[in-house]
């Protein structure tokens, strides 16, 4: 029988929140489910976790999980199939990360002065700088900024193209990025422009594009995917960076972390920093 997909949204305090998603993390059954965690209403104190189940039983599970939390007001409401990520997205606070602001029309103008300011509406392409993925990948270069510079830098499976975009707009010579998906790349070309950023971006799976190879090697490689394309990809990482040059990885959960760190050791990187977001880990490794 088909699923009628689902969105699960619980709001609370944040400390209940936060114990409600680490019983989300910690339940083996609802290994994979796809959730964030974010701060709704600042002046309020009020947390949300938003859950996108994919079958009936993860939804079963999550929403009892959350309710047995206890405390968070849970409530499930049926997906438009088409417009989920939309739905999911519209109306989000704008994010703040390290000297970054990513926000969408709605929150023009609410941009601090000094910050990076990266305008990312919400879409079809993933990277609005609310998943934890995205947010630890601008948390970390954030913080590699402030003793360093990276000339040239590869975001490997862009989305939106933000973090790219995030490089170009703070002194990269290039950017480049790629990903599989064909409306991904449009869109983050769009958002280049947009954003007023030397960004450009290629269709390409993985590395493995002339337009890729004629710009290396890097200085930086973010590549924000999921556990097995990292690992697969160890190799054409190492080769696209330059000695000493940096992998930002996300988009692996924590309990896959061991297993993504150990195939760049034994390509000679070393890991420099594992930063943490919900159930999701960013590592930064320095090739040899
Ligand atoms: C989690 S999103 C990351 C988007 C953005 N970089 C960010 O940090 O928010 C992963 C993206 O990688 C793309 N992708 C997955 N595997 C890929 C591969 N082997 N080569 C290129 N892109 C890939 C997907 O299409 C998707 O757009």
């Amino acid at each position: 029988m088909s699923y009628n997909a689902a969105q699960i949204i619980a709001r609370g305090p944040r400390a209940l929140a936060e114990a409600a998603a680490e019983a989300l993390d910690a339940d083996p059954m609802l290994d994979g489910a796809t959730y964030s965690i974010l701060e709704e209403d600042e002046d309020k104190g009020i947390w949300r976790i938003d859950a996108f189940p994919t079958s009936q039983e993860e939804e079963d599970g999550i929403r009892d999980s959350l309710v047995a939390s206890g405390g968070l007001t849970v409530v499930v409401e049926p997906l438009a199939d088409a417009d989920w990520l939309a739905m999911a997205l519209s109306g989000l606070p704008p994010v703040r990360e390290g000297r970054f602001f990513v926000y969408g029309l709605h929150d023009k103008g609410r941009a601090p002065a000094s910050a990076v300011k990266l305008r990312i509406e919400a879409g079809a392409a993933f990277g609005t700088g609310h998943h934890g993925t995205t947010a630890g990948c601008l948390k970390a270069y954030d913080d590699l900024l402030k003793s360093r510079r990276f000339d040239r830098v590869l975001d490997v499976g862009c989305g939106t193209g933000v973090l790219a975009i995030a490089a170009a707009r703070t002194g990269s010579k290039v950017a480049v990025g790629t990903d599989i998906d064909g409306p991904s790349v449009r869109i983050a070309n769009e958002n280049a422009r947009e954003n007023a950023a030397a960004a450009r971006f290629v269709h390409a799976s993985g590395l493995n594009h002339r337009l890729v190879r004629q710009d290396g090697p890097y200085d930086l490689v973010f590549a924000n995917i999921l556990a097995p394309p990292l690992v697969a990809l160890s190799h054409d990482i190492k080769l696209a960076l330059k000695p000493g040059g940096v992998a930002i990885l996300s988009g692996l959960l924590r309990t896959q972390e061991r297993r993504v760190k150990a195939a760049y050791l034994s390509k000679g990187f070393r890991v420099m920093r594992s930063l943490h977001r919900d159930a999701w880990a960013t590592l930064v490794l320095q090739r040899a």
